[in-house]
């Protein structure tokens, strides 16, 4: 469920007089999501989505976030619009809430993800790469390498219950990609949460990529590795050649890979794994019983990670320098 904090018809109305739209007919809370309250407004003009931003995002990055949609929306990418107030500004209060009503996407997220979904979102990304590239303001990851030993720090004690020699695996891992992660690669703004729930298809077209509120300034190839451990693993946990090689064609349909970076992409998976591993591991062990939220199952992360460090090479995941299948 995504509705923390609910809102009255006249506290809505009363908040919406001050945004240039239409009356509103009715407005409805969104199931789906885990962050923020989300609500689906129908109003004379057209749909938005109002978001009240619960305690996860920062109020001071919401001008970044929001910020970004504007400026890829008006460079031709697929997000939601911003709608500014009548005072100009992006950011309200509703209900004692950071609040924002942005453009409705139409669409429907992949339940099942192909190799054209995989080529299309990897296309996608690239353009946003690309348009970001002037986006005049900046923000550091804050689930990056630097974050993850407190991070597991923080949840340790109580994981160790959950599967023997967990403490040592991840260790492990930390040690490895504390000494390996890479420094000197491409960066730019990033998606940073690019799953398959967070891209719209109409048919089979992308008709829209949502919510940016872990957009960062990043590796760049960082953004893929991401992809490549959300969208090109089947349901029985193994790895999708023909998705990771329509994912890569797709992002070098619009912008080239260096040698750096693919190089570097087996240890940038290791490390995307490891972050979706930890905030799902931390989200499990704090989410109390009966809550009213469905939990992401962290060992899901945990077995890519595993897959990864039998990666020497971008080679060896099947895909080759030419983008072909190896046998
Ligand atoms: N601009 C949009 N257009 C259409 N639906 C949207 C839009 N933004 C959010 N949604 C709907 O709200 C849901 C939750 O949004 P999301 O941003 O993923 O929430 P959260 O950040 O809380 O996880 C999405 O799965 C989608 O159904
Ligand atoms: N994509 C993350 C969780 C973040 O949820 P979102 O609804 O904000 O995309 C995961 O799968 O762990």
């Amino acid at each position: 469920m995504a509705v923390y904090t609910d809102i009255t018809e006249a506290e809505l109305a009363a908040f919406l007089a001050d945004y240039p739209v239409g009356r509103m007919h009715a407005y409805k809370g969104i199931a789906e999501g885990v962050e923020n309250s989300n609500f689906l407004l129908h109003l004379d003009d057209a749909s938005y989505i109002l978001t009240l931003y619960e305690k996860r995002v920062a109020r001071e990055d919401l001008p970044f976030f929001l910020g970004l949609m504007e400026h890829l929306a008006e460079k031709g990418l697929s997000c939601p619009l911003p709608i500014h107030r009548n005072d100009g500004a992006l950011i309200g209060e509703l209900a004692g809430r950071p609040a924002a009503v942005i453009s409705f996407l139409e669409g429907m997220w992949p339940r099942d993800p192909a190799p054209r979904h995989c080529y299309a979102v990897g296309a996608e990304m690239a353009a946003m790469h690309r348009a970001g590239a002037d986006f005049g303001l900046t923000r550091a990851n804050a689930l990056s390498l630097a974050d993850w030993r407190p991070l597991w720090n923080a949840s340790r004690d109580d994981a160790r219950t959950l599967r023997p020699g967990l403490g040592d695996d991840i260790k492990g891992e930390l040690a490895f990609l504390e000494a390996n992660w890479p420094r000197d690669l491409p960066s730019g703004v990033i998606h940073a949460d690019l799953f398959p729930d967070n891209v719209f298809f109409l048919d089979d077209r992308l008709s829209g990529l949502i919510d940016f509120y872990f957009a960062c300034n990043d590796l760049l190839a960082y953004d893929v590795a991401v992809c490549l451990n959300a969208w090109c693993f089947s349901r029985d946990g193994a790895f999708d050649r023909a998705s990771g090689r329509a994912l890569l064609e797709g992002y070098e349909s619009e912008r080239t890979l260096t040698a750096g970076e693919r190089a570097a992409l087996p240890t940038l998976a290791r490390g995307a794994a490891l972050r979706f591993f930890l905030t799902r591991l931390y989200d499990w062990l704090a989410t109390p019983e009966g809550a009213f939220v469905v939990k992401k199952d962290p060992f899901e992360y945990l077995r890519r990670l595993h897959f990864h460090r039998t990666v020497g090479t971008i080679a060896d995941y099947g895909i080759d320098d030419e983008g072909d299948e190896a046998s």
